[in-house]
């Protein structure tokens, strides 16, 4: 196991000193999230009684192998607890977010929850967002257009493509991934390419972390909002 995959684990365990019998909880999607599931299947088996909606068919389905029972919106209208990962964290708990390609369903979920819980190693911590290049959700009609008016923002997206093919999400919809470099002001920004008419969402989560949960050599740091 690499150090990052270590420390992607040590963090996913300390998760779950957030979650009790009972609750409902939002689960994330990525390669942290997996180890929380493992974590979660553990407990499951040893008698822990909780609820989960996935932000992912891939989550949903892991789920389902490790026995996690899951829920919807039609049987529950608030989450207890979201634990979810991140591609990048700021200082001020801006995120971004879908570099797996869930950001749309992992933002319902999010905000949907009463405590936002975030797993991350230390590699995603940045002092200004806009390293990973932002993952913009959008409808496939005409992505060209909605591509070129992005563009006037300052990046140059790429639409994600996998085996060649263009990367579908679990809606149906593509992903323009969007070098930005340092976004100055990471809620304006969301909120400017929100407007534009192709645009599903946007992988910035604004103001929708409670508590950053960041491991480093085997060492977990808390931080809450
Ligand atoms: O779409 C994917 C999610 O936003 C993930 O939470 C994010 O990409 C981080 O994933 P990982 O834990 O694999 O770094």
């Amino acid at each position: 196991m690499t150090h990052n995959n270590r420390d992607k684990q040590i963090v996913a365990h300390a998760a779950l000193s957030y979650v009790q019998s009972g609750m409902t909880l939002g689960l994330g999607t990525g390669s942290t999230i997996h180890y929380f599931l493992e974590e979660l299947k553990r407990c499951v088996r040893e008698g822990l009684h909780i609820q989960g909606i996935p932000t992912s068919k891939e989550t949903e389905k892991l789920a389902e192998e490790y026995g996690i029972p899951l829920t919807d919106f039609s049987e529950v209208t608030k989450i207890d607890v979201s634990i979810d990962g991140a591609d990048e964290f700021d200082p001020d708990f801006q995120l971004i977010k879908g570099g797996g390609g869930s950001l749309v369903r992992e933002k319902i979920v999010a905000e949907a929850a009463d405590k936002r819980i975030v797993i991350v190693d230390n590699t995603k911590r940045v002092d200004k967002l806009g390293r990973f290049p932002l993952p913009v959700e959008v409808v496939p009609f005409g992505w060209q257009k909605t591509a070129s008016y992005l563009e006037s923002f300052g990046c140059a997206p790429v639409l994600r493509k996998v085996n060649q093919q263009p990367f579908v999400s679990d809606n149906g919809n593509y992903i323009l991934d969007c070098a930005f470099g340092s976004i100055e002001h990471p809620k304006i920004l969301h909120e400017q390419l929100k407007q534009l008419v192709g645009v599903v969402e946007t992988g910035l989560f604004i103001n929708m972390t409670d508590i950053v949960l960041m491991a480093k050599n085997g060492v977990v740091e808390r931080q809450i909002k």
